[in-house]
């Protein structure tokens, strides 16, 4: 079937969501967009809320004993897409160029099945906002509508480029890392292209930071743990003959332990101190926002491998650990729980323009996660 017909709704769900990506705690199209759907649905079992651009919905099981939670993430990314889709994103500027288009058509899917073939057990589904940051799963962990509702367990997914459709992949334990943001600012002393010497150029200071930021993770962490220190984006100066008097670098850190984290900042700080020093400038470090890791609950994530290693359409492996952050980690501090990734087949990977998950991989999804709450929601006969 040619891109841009489909008979599956979800999928015509997912494309609608692609059209509108909205950042972190905006997402107010996508907000609205989601009420309408649940809205539509047979109400009866259903309860509502909102907090901020997010949504909780619970659905009343048959006989419950626990209540049981599927959370999927809401924001678009700050990039200009590049795909050669018929539906391309509205928002100039912004796509879903990390799969949250699908997760929430998935998250919708798994809904509607589980409202129509409700299960012994509660369930409640998050529609949580600005995963990519500056992370809503925190504020919503502590909110007031979520405290009310707070689930025995929860469980998410995320898509995985390298995988083709009907391959899941997870692994006990941990699975993604600690994360935080940094934003370094620098402020020299500006001037005429022409007169180096009366100046402090930070465009100069700046990429001397960058190549040594780059000496942490090589120089001072354990070779045997692991470590990323990332600049995503370097701005300064405003003309080609001027020299610039303010730099600001943007990256991010990932560590798998908490020593490694505390060690990298200890080191960004000690090489900012150089650069002050040493280009005669001012430096500002901001850590943004930090994730903590995702910790897969060893005795949820077994059962479900063995489980979802049983069925005949799905290729399931135990993969190593990645790099990847994800604020989901935050819910998986309080609740057990796991997330697994899920295939969709395609050469680009997360945060790219040009990423085209395959779609066949959201029937796959909703099938496989709604049998999973069912085998684990339903009473033993
Ligand atoms: C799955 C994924 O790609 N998540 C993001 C989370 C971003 C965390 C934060 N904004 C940061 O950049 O550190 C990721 O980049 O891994």
């Amino acid at each position: 079937m040619p891109m841009g017909t489909t008979t599956n709704p979800f999928v015509t769900i997912r494309r609608d969501l692609h059209r509108i990506p909205e950042p972190g705690f905006q997402e107010v199209k996508t907000q609205q967009y989601l009420l309408q759907y649940i809205h539509s649905l047979p109400q009866e079992r259903l309860e509502i809320k909102t907090w901020r651009t997010g949504i909780l919905v619970k659905v009343k099981g048959n006989n419950p004993r626990q209540l049981l939670a599927w959370r999927t993430d809401m924001d678009g990314l700050p990039i200009s897409e590049e795909t050669s889709y018929p539906f391309r994103s509205e928002h100039d500027g912004f796509m879903h160029a990390c799969g949250h288009d699908l997760h929430m058509a998935i998250a919708l899917g798994i809904l509607s099945r589980l409202v129509e073939q409700p299960i012994d057990d509660d369930l409640l589904f998050v529609f949580q906002p600005a995963e990519e940051g500056p992370g809503g799963a925190k504020p919503m962990l502590a909110s007031p509508e979520f405290r009310e509702w707070r689930p025995d367990k929860i469980f998410a997914l995320h898509i995985a480029p390298e995988y083709p459709v009907g391959t899941i992949a997870t692994k006990p334990g941990i699975l993604f890392a600690n994360t935080s943001e940094l934003f370094i600012d620098l402020t020299g002393k500006g001037g005429h292209a022409a007169y180096p010497h009366l100046a402090n150029d930070m465009v100069v200071a700046a990429s001397h930071l960058v190549t040594q930021l780059q000496t942490i993770v090589a120089r001072n962490i354990d070779p045997l743990d692991s470590a990323v220190v990332t600049i995503g984006k370097i701005t300064g100066g405003t003309k080609q003959n001027i020299i610039a008097e303010q730099a600001r670098i943007e990256g991010t850190i990932r560590t798998f332990s908490m020593d490694s984290m505390q060690k990298v900042k200890q080191r960004i700080e000690a090489l900012v101190q150089g650069i002050e020093a040493g280009f005669q400038c001012q430096a500002a470090i901001d850590y943004g926002a930090n994730y903590c890791q995702v910790y897969n609950d060893e005795q949820l994530t077994r059962p479900f491998i063995d489980w979802a290693g049983q069925k005949q359409d799905i290729r399931m492996i135990e993969c190593r650990e990645a790099m990847t952050g994800e604020d989901f980690g935050y819910f998986l501090e309080e609740i057990p729980g796991f997330l697994f990734w899920l295939g969709v087949d395609t050469p680009y990977g997360l945060h790219h323009a040009k990423i085209e998950p395959d779609e066949a991989a959201i029937s796959v999804a909703i099938r496989l996660v709604t049998d999973y709450l069912a085998w684990i929601g339903n009473r033993q006969a």
